[in-house]
């Protein structure tokens, strides 16, 4: 003991017990198509997809304690505590028999990161991150049809005033550690999948996933 490296293994092993994971992060604007392509990716490369957002929504849906805070947080574009979001990742992955994680939305600030890292001691295999203009996002969500609270106008301006502020930064982060790998995100869906294929079978030919 001693060391803080040591120190972080100690609590990830409490939080996942032994369980080992590969993680990738998907990272992109609101309506930047990570869900669409997350689908694609289970679908093609054995990776069980949790979407930080479809958690925090099935927690509203379940009636939960948290639930009108929330809601709330979700209809003003803000980002809930990351005590919370965590928490949910933390039961999906232990219930989950993959040891593969497509981790969808998250994290979206810097404390989601910093507390992420911290308590799980996961550290990302790297991060996808979707490239899409604000207008060509706006296009899609609000012709996403699916009834969520957040897919106005109103509510969009403030998820892409959070992105820039407070999402950015952090795959800024992940950047300066050289773990970013950048799609063109603007491109239609199939051809956004081939670029995401070459990345995938490359990960799979050297057998880290
Ligand atoms: N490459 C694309 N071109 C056009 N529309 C797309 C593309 N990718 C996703 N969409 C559509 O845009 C909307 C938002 O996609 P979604 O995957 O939910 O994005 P995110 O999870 O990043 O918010 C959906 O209606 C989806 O069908
Ligand atoms: N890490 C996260 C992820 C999502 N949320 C909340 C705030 C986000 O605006 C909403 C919706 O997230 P979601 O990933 O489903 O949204 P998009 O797929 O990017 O359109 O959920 C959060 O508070 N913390
Ligand atoms: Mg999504």
């Amino acid at each position: 003991m001693g060391s803080a490296t040591e120190a972080t293994k100690d609590i990830s092993e409490n939080l996942l017990g032994d369980k080992k994971v590969t993680v990738v992060f998907v990272l992109g604007g609101p309506g930047s198509g990570k869900g669409t392509q997350c689908a694609n990716i289970v679908e093609h490369y054995g990776f069980t997809h949790l979407s930080a957002g479809d958690l925090l929504r099935a927690e509203i849906k379940s009636g939960s304690e948290n639930g009108t805070m929330i809601q709330n947080m979700i209809k003003e574009g803000k980002i809930v505590p990351s005590e919370v979001t965590i928490k949910l990742l933390q039961t999906a992955i232990l219930e989950n028999g993959n040891d593969k994680f497509l981790i969808d939305g998250f994290p979206r600030n810097e404390e989601n990161r910093a507390a992420f890292e911290r308590v799980t001691g996961i550290v990302p295999e790297f991060v996808l991150f979707f490239d899409c203009s604000e207008e060509e996002m706006e296009r899609r969500l609000l012709g996403r049809n699916q009834g969520r609270v957040d897919d106005n106008i109103e509510t969009i301006k403030k998820r892409f005033k959070v992105f820039v502020e407070s999402s950015l930064p952090v795959v800024e982060h992940y950047e300066s550690l050289g773990k970013v790998k950048r799609i063109d995100a603007a491109k239609p869906i199939p051809e956004v999948f081939e670029d995401i294929k070459v990345i995938f079978s490359s990960l799979a030919s050297k057998g880290t996933a």
